[in-house]
């Protein structure tokens, strides 16, 4: 009875919690089907996704969703059978609504203030923060600045966030904001009043704080705005709050950032590159050999990840043969150096006339021949008019929703690899969980072990030594550290511990997602076998919690 009534007031929550881009057409879709179990069907609305030209941000996650979630349905069930006490009725109605929550956007502020600027006028800002899925608290996800910032595209950013966290198994909900300005309009002094009545307005509402909502740097954002918001919050709600500096990640080292943020984003994007591109067996099937040796790239977005990505994957042996940006785009055959291009853009403010290169047409180079294309700048950039124009034959996803659906299926056919935004570009939300960590525990990595771990093994070594000489009296052995193995020692910092954790993060995940594209049958298809391992993990968050109060 009590269970009963129960059960019913948790089903009107559910419902009332769902996105309305979601809800309905998806209660269709968990109809009953032969015996007890679920039959899963894409909801109709987002049937027509893969032959949509300009899909809706939220709905393109969100068809990436259905597609996971009817690979799961059966493990969702499976799993549920261990709540003996439930009816099948009810297991089947917990399995549902968990389906539900998992899939819609908790909440989205929209705030709108005034803003004094440098000659005295007054203009109107509008800002966004969506939080998508709290089965985890804090919620975590960068904040940009861009005139295409809208509610739809921070809610959809806001679910890849929950589904990236999952992924990494960094344990955060899903979280993304956004003000709607072109930040190059804009004095330092105005940037800096906007970031920080942003923060306030974020604050009075309840939507940030070490606990509640860690934002972080995304598009036209760095550590400069971080350490804007993290003041404004230690000098308002949080000064009382020892932990309060834990409010934002990607700081400034000074202000409790972590060593190793500033390039965690285009790392990430090597390492899970790296993690496919040396299966000989994968690189068999789109026609690739294994390896980093004489592959070309092309990078879509010079920013701090298509930066990054372009330096590693240059160290790494590939070749960089062309550089998009958003006014022009650049081509060399014989290769562009990352590091003499960022001098040139800091010193110039654009790619354009970079010595050594000729300019070509941006849509061009990005469709041109090469082995891998790295779209590090904005969304839906291949789509249903450009996918089947596509020659690389990796598409390693450094920005957050680069390729709409039809530009998925289209590649899908052409065997092209996608290895997918939730994965590839997680390293940024690992790193700051790691910055998370060190400013609640209020001590940077190594400070309380590193000596002590260097002595350890210095005593290890004499140890050896001396039982090898008391056993072998006349032969007078000296153990001597090899001089990689005294470079570990004695380098070790927080920065050589963020590393080897974001390449443990990195590969283990890899090995997840292969698991989940060989277990549902995926073939290539990483995406979907990328969703499926974040949601599982999510949906076992909510079994075993609850999905109400
Ligand atoms: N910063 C981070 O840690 C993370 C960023 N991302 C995603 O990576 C992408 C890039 O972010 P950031 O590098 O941080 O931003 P950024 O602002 O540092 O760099 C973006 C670059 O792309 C260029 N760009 C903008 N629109 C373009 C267009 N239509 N065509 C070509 N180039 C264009 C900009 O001029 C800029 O150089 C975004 O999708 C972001 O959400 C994802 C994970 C973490
Ligand atoms: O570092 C973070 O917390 C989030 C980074 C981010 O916005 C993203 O991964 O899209």
């Amino acid at each position: 009875m009590l269970l009963r009534g129960v059960w019913r007031g948790l089903r009107h929550r559910v419902a009332a919690a769902c996105s309305p881009c979601i809800p309905r057409a998806y209660s269709a879709a968990c109809s009953e089907g032969p015996g007890s179990a679920i039959k899963y069907e894409m909801p109709e609305h987002l049937q027509s996704m893969p032959q949509e030209r300009d899909p809706l941000f939220t709905a393109m996650v969100a068809y990436n969703y259905h597609s996971a979630v009817a690979k799961l349905v059966p493990m969702f069930e499976k799993s549920m059978k261990g709540r003996q006490r439930l009816t099948d009725g009810q297991r089947k109605h917990r399995v549902e609504g968990i389906m539900r929550i998992m899939g819609s956007c908790s909440a989205c502020v929209e705030v709108t203030f005034p803003v004094k600027l440098d000659d005295g006028s007054f203009t109107l800002i509008t800002g966004y923060r969506a939080h998508h899925s709290v089965h985890k608290i804090p919620v975590k996800g960068g904040i940009r600045f861009s005139s295409d910032v809208c509610s739809d595209e921070v809610k959809g950013l806001a679910a890849l966030m929950s589904y990236k966290t999952a992924c990494v198994n960094a344990p955060f909900g899903g979280a993304k904001g956004g003000i709607k300005i072109n930040p190059k309009d804009y004095s330092e002094n105005e940037l800096e009043k906007i970031t920080r009545r942003y923060t306030l307005e974020l604050v009075k509402r309840g939507f940030i704080g070490p606990g509640i909502d860690v934002p972080a740097p995304d598009m036209n954002t760095g550590p400069l705005e971080m350490s804007w918001i993290a003041d404004q919050y230690a000098k308002t709600l949080g000064h009382a709050d020892i932990n309060s500096y834990a409010t934002v990640t990607g700081k400034p080292i000074n202000l409790g950032g972590v060593a190793g943020r500033q390039d965690a984003t285009g790392r990430g994007v090597y390492l899970g590159t790296n993690s496919f591109i040396k299966e000989e067996a994968l690189m068999q099937q789109i026609g690739l050999t294994p390896g980093w040796k004489d592959k070309t790239y092309v990078v879509q977005g010079f920013g701090n990840v298509g930066f990054h990505t372009a330096r590693f994957f240059t160290k790494a042996g590939a070749r960089c043969i062309g550089v998009v940006e958003w006014d022009c785009a650049i081509r060399s055959c014989d290769g562009i150096n990352p590091h003499e291009l960022l001098e040139h853009m800091k010193r110039t403010g654009s790619i354009k006339d970079f010595p050594g290169t000729e300019p070509v047409d941006r849509e061009e180079m990005l469709l041109a021949e090469c082995d891998i294309l790295a779209p590090c700048a904005t969304e839906k950039v291949i789509h249903l008019d450009n996918a089947d124009k596509v020659k690389a034959k990796i598409i390693a996803e450094g920005a957050n929703g680069p390729l709409t659906p039809a530009a998925d299926k289209i590649l899908m056919e052409k065997k092209v690899l996608i290895i997918p935004d939730i994965y590839l570009n997680a390293g940024g939300v690992t790193v700051s969980y790691f910055e998370w960590v060190k400013n609640v525990n209020h001590k940077s990595f190594g400070r309380l072990s590193l000596k002590y771990e260097e002595m350890t093994q210095l005593h290890l070594l004499d140890s050896v030594q001396k039982s090898l000489n008391k056993s072998l009296p006349n032969c007078n052995i000296e153990i001597h550290p090899s001089d990689e193995f005294k470079r570990r020692l004695l380098d070790a910092s927080e920065k050589e511990i963020v590393r080897a954790s974001l390449e443990a993060t990195m590969e283990k995940t890899a090995g997840e997602i292969k698991f989940m594209a060989k277990e549902h049958n995926l073939g290539i298809n990483m995406r979907i076998a990328a969703y499926c391992n974040a949601l599982y993990k999510i949906y076992k968050c909510y079994e075993e919690a609850g999905l109400t109060l």
